[in-house]
């Protein structure tokens, strides 16, 4: 199978890095200065710093180029997804997409397998989704993700295809649990960020991510995931990884909130947007996410650390 990344973010060039161990990888960047300098370098000093491009990994700014591959892993954010896929359709066509990207899409409620077959209907497509840092994949360092593909022979290709040294994949059908994970994990990291930066202690943070977890249950089973997917790699184990580690964006995020101290507009934090949408989407479902309430108003502004602390504490008592 011959592969290209699409987006040379950190993410998209960790996968290059770990996928380019097995044979020749072609790494979209969409601006010809990122591509040149990359190709100079051997580095993405912007995103990816310390991590030299091995020699079968071949940056191009050249669409067609990168298109000429039959397999494409889509590392863009979120929120930039259907923008790419509109933006090169023709070449994008028929393809088969992997989408390597967390979050639902704002304006629509949709995760990335419902937008690339709202954009594309005609492209085959998976999810690669898990618990694993750009820095960890890119330094070779052990890690494990789910690979979703509602096609189980598509999905059995990838796992062969993009399974590495270091990358070992897990194979399910569930898309939408898959999904549903990977989204509402950064949702819940923002909240634990929070709790830690305004010193709110680690048994707070302990009731947020197993509540929280409730939340992305009852979010995800409404949509028709299953509950051994949101227990596996995609789900428990992403919402793990990100709840309480610092090199977490969206914890990070959550941690400045907490602080009361300003965080840097442009890192990419797929949990802020997706919080939006998937409060809109429990409202139309009229499904109870108080966590993710919390957390909008917290972005928003409109409810201090305190306020939400107490708006949770006071809710009326009931079972597990
Ligand atoms: N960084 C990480 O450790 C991990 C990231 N992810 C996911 O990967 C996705 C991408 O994140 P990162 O690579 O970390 O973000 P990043 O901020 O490092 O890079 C994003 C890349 O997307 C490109 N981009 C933005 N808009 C675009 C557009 N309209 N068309 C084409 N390219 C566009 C940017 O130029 C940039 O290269 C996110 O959904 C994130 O949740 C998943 C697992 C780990
Ligand atoms: O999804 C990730 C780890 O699995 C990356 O987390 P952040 O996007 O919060 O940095």
């Amino acid at each position: 199978m011959t592969l290209s990344v699409i987006g040379a973010g950190a993410f998209g060039t960790a996968l290059a890095i770990s996928l380019a161990g097995r044979g020749p990888v072609c790494l979209w960047a969409r601006s010809v200065e990122q591509a040149a300098a990359m190709n100079a370098s051997r580095e993405n000093a912007a995103r990816l710093p310390g991590h030299t491009l091995p020699p079968s990994l071949t940056v191009t700014s050249e669409i067609t180029v990168a298109a000429q591959n039959q397999t494409l892993l889509l590392a863009v954010p979120m929120q930039k997804l259907r923008d790419l896929l509109l933006d090169h359709g023709e070449m994008l066509r028929g393809k088969t997409l992997v989408a390597c990207c967390k979050g639902i899409e704002l304006s629509t409620g949709l995760g990335p397998i419902a937008v690339i077959a709202d954009c594309l209907p005609e492209a085959r497509s998976a999810l690669l989704t898990g618990p694993s840092f750009a820095h960890d994949i890119a330094a070779g360092l052990p890690t494990a993700l789910t690979l979703a593909c509602a096609d189980a022979d598509l999905g059995k290709a990838l796992q062969q295809a993009l399974n590495t040294g270091n990358l070992r994949l897990y194979r399910s059908t569930d898309t939408i649990g898959a999904e549903q994970g990977g989204a509402l994990k950064n949702v819940i990291a923002i909240a634990c960020g929070a709790v830690i930066g305004a010193g709110l202690g680690e048994s707070a943070r302990a009731a947020l991510m197993t509540r929280g977890y409730a939340e992305m249950q009852r979010m995800a089973l409404a949509l028709g995931a299953q509950p051994e997917t949101l227990a596996g790699l995609s789900g428990f184990g992403d919402m793990a990884l990100t709840c309480t580690s610092e090199g977490s964006r969206n914890y990070r995020l959550g941690l400045s909130l907490g602080r009361g101290v300003a965080f840097d507009p442009s890192v990419t934090v797929e949990g802020a947007a997706t919080a939006h949408a998937v409060a809109a989407k429990a409202r139309d479902m009229n499904l109870d996410l108080p966590i993710t309430a919390c957390v909008v108003g917290l972005l928003d502004g409109r409810l201090t650390l305190n306020a939400a602390m107490t708006a949770l504490l006071t809710r009326p008592l009931k079972e597990e």
